[in-house]
This record gives C-alpha cells, structure tokens and sequence, in this order.
C-alpha cells in the first residue's frame, strides 16, 4: 500500500531563504498527523508542495503514490490551505452543491458532509452569517466532498474561539477514527498533543524529529529539587553531560534513564548535595519542543 505522503530530501528556496530544508516526511495511513512548529518554520511551503501548488527546489514528494498535482492525484486528495472561498449570500449547503456539480459529485454526498462537520442543521443558512468556526467547518466539508484518502488541512484552528477550536478538534479526531489519514499543520501545542497521533517537530525549516505523541513523552526524564541547585547542577552535568541538564524554575530537569536514579541521587549526596526530591515524570510536549530546538511554541489550544 502506497504511504499518504513521504518527502525525501524536500527543499524549497525562495532566493537566499531555504524556507524548507531536506525535509524527510512519513505519514502513515489512517493516522491524525501534526506537523508543528512555530510561525515561519515551513510548514505551509511544505503544504503547498504536497499538494503541487509550488515546485520543490530539490528532493522528492510522494502523495499517495504519485507526483503531487497530477489529476488522479488532485480527486484523492482534500484540503483545507488558503481560507476557504465561498459565496457569501448562498447557503452552506447550496454553496457545496455548486462545487459538488462541478467535481462531479452526486448531490447526496453534500448532505453527507454537511453531517459530518455538524452543519446539517445550519445547511440553509447564508454563508454570510456563519461564525469563524463555520465557516472553517464548511471548507473541511468542502474538502471532504470527493471522498479523499488524504485530508490536509493548513492551522485549521487558526483564529478561532475556544468552542470552535473544540469542535474543530472533534471534528479532525471523527475523521482520524473513520480512517481518513490526515495531516494538519499547527502552531499550537495543545491542539497537536490532544488530536495527533504522531507528530513531526520542524524548525527553521528543518525535521528535528518524527514520532508519536506517546513515544515522545515516554523518553525518560528525572526531576531533581536539591539545594544548592546550582552545585547539583554542575554535578549533574559532569556526570550526564551538558546537554542532559536542564536548571527549570527551582529544579533540575535531568535526561536520563528511571534505573540510574539511585546512582544519581547517590553521587549528588557525595558532593554534599541535599536532594530532597528526585523523581521521573512525564514530560509535555512543550518541554520537548524547547529542548530539541530552543524555540517556545504556543500555549493556546
Ligand atoms: N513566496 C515566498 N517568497 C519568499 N519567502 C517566502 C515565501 N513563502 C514563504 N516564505 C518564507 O519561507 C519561510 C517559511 O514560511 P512558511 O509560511 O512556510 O512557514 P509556516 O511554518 O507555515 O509559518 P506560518 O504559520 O507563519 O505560515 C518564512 O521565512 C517565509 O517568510
């Protein structure tokens, strides 16, 4: 079976900015994808290649077995990219019957995704007169009307309130369990760990890391609360190496295996460290994020 989307090496260049760097991608089918990162990082040039709207500089993509834009290509996949466009003073759903009879879409199939995005019963409405929130509702509906493989879906929840990220989100995780792969770009930490099931970290354009959700914050780390912290710091350090040490508020955020832990708290003890406190705990993604690329993401979501 042909992988959604695979990149190998994908590069794109705008003169002197490499605005996407060699970027490896694997998104495997059925999966709720997240390609995260901070504003600027690439995520929308990426987008943009995967679905044959710009040229790659260098590298390959691979969208359901094909060269991205070709027409058997286009009819597989969905994708919510640029903010949907639609006629204001039609409905919602007569706005989707105008581009179903255009797709070649049998009309039934709009009363279908109008259920699914949880607009049937505002399916009569002007367009005009929908929230935020609808309106991104309806451009999912949209792009879910010739059935796709693949839905992909620029900051879905860009803009919206609390309630329309909320159902944004049921919406994405329905599609996900129905067995759609989709692949959603964001900015916003809590949105990816609530929905995705694997995640790519990208930064400056580059891949720092693939994995899912649970892999990532199962990595092992210890927290240490000692006095004085900036001894057991330096002692940390000289035992696990500068980069397994991090000093965060009143603490120290050590990477590094549960089993060494007695080894650990023996060797601070030794130093005539005072560990009052020494255990493992699950970290989030946010604390990931920063440590693979020094950059803070988002708290909203
Ligand atoms: N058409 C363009 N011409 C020149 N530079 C561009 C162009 N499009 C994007 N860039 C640059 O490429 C880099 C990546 O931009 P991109 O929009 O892909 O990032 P992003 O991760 O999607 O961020 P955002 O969420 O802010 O859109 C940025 O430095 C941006 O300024």
């Amino acid at each position: 079976m042909n992988l959604p989307v695979e990149t190998r090496k994908l590069t794109k260049k705008y003169g002197p900015i490499t605005a996407v760097d060699a970027l490896d991608l694997t998104v495997r089918p059925g999966e709720v994808y997240g390609f995260l990162g901070p504003n600027g990082a690439g995520k929308t040039t990426t987008l943009r290649m995967l679905l044959g709207l710009i040229k790659a500089s260098s590298g390959t993509a691979t969208v359901l077995g094909r060269k991205p834009g070709t027409a058997d290509h286009l009819s597989r996949v969905g994708a919510l990219i640029e903010g949907p466009s639609f006629y204001p003073y039609l409905s919602g759903r007569s706005n989707l019957r105008v581009m179903a009879k255009y797709a070649g879409v049998p009309d039934s199939r709009v009363s279908e995704v109008l259920e699914l995005v949880d607009l049937a019963q505002r399916g009569k409405d002007r367009y005009s007169t929908y929230s935020l929130g609808m309106k991104q509702r309806l451009g999912v509906a949209a792009a879910l009307l010739k059935e796709p493989q693949l839905l992909i879906l620029d900051e879905p929840t860009n803009g919206l309130d609390p309630q329309g990220m909320a159902d944004m989100r049921t919406l994405i995780r329905g599609l996900g369990s129905a067995g759609c792969t989709v692949l959603l770009s964001s900015h916003l930490l809590g949105e990816v760990q609530q929905i995705c099931d694997r995640v790519g970290i990208v930064s400056g354009g580059r891949l720092i890391t693939e994995s899912t959700v649970a892999d990532l914050r199962a990595a092992q780390h210890v927290r240490v609360t000692a006095t004085p912290l900036d001894k057991a710091a330096s002692v940390a350090r000289e035992l696990l190496g500068v980069e397994a040490v991090r000093v965060v508020d009143n603490h120290l955020e050590l990477a590094v295996e549960a089993d060494q832990t007695p080894w650990l708290n023996a060797e601070l003890v030794k130093a005539d460290v005072a560990v009052s406190e020494l255990r493992s705990h699950e970290r989030d993604l946010e604390d990931i994020f920063f440590e693979l690329t020094g950059e803070e993401l988002s708290h909203v979501g």
